[in-house]
């Protein structure tokens, strides 16, 4: 089946919004030392995504390229090195409009200090900052996935775990960082700093309970 062309358009704007949130993310602290990698949807077909080693606090418009829902490049650049993990999200699930992809201190200790399979956070009000989530009452579980650097086989354990209903706004990658996605780049912002907010609270938690 052919692919659907992308508007150049619809990639400029996305482009801009990409790096936008992107220096926003990295003022957070949430992207040190050209880590993590952001995208948006633009049609079924194609994804917006950024260039593999680009400094997130510095990103502009031009550190953005497309790629079809395979993680080929179908504009000039070097995609994400994970950027199947990216399209993997796309392709699963048709409303998902964006991804983001972070390094956080909280999420690295959090998965490197306590060998859980998953982390849940619950009774939080801030959860309500997630798609679908309307009361504090709610608990959220995060998988946590061991890291490799074979992105294609991570990708595999994250669709099976996704096709098996365990997996439904984000997961963990251990000593490594934080995926999530929404249906639209704002929704998606919103989740990620609700997230990282929420995981530096648990940290924190943690580290005056003793547990
Ligand atoms: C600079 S260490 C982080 C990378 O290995 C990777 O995990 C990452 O998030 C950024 O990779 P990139 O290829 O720039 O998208
Ligand atoms: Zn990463």
């Amino acid at each position: 089946m052919s692919q659907r062309p992308f508007s150049t358009s619809a990639f400029r704007e996305a482009a801009r919004g990409l790096a936008a949130t992107g220096r926003r993310i990295y003022a957070n602290g949430w992207s040190p030392a050209t880590s993590s990698n952001y995208s948006q949807r633009l049609n079924e077909d194609y994804a917006a995504v950024t260039c593999s080693g680009k400094d997130k606090g510095l990103l502009n418009e031009g550190d953005i390229m497309v790629v079809d829902m395979a993680g080929q490049p179908a504009t000039e650049g070097k995609p994400s090195a994970e950027t199947l993990l990216h399209t993997q999200l796309y392709r699963r699930q048709a409303q998902v409009g964006a991804v983001l992809h972070t390094h956080s201190h909280a999420s690295t200790v959090l998965t490197m200090h306590w060998p859980a399979n998953s982390l849940s956070l619950e009774g939080y009000e801030l959860l309500k900052a997630l798609e679908g989530i309307t009361t504090h009452d709610s608990r959220l579980t995060l998988p946590v996935f061991e890291n490799t650097q074979d992105i294609a086989s991570l990708a595999d354990q994250v669709d099976t775990a996704m096709a098996d209903g365990r997996i439904s706004h984000a997961y963990l990658i251990r000593g490594h960082g934080l995926y999530t996605w929404a249906s639209d780049l704002a929704a998606c912002y919103r989740q990620l700093e609700a997230l990282e907010t929420l995981l530096a609270i648990e940290l924190d938690r943690r580290r005056l309970s003793g547990v």
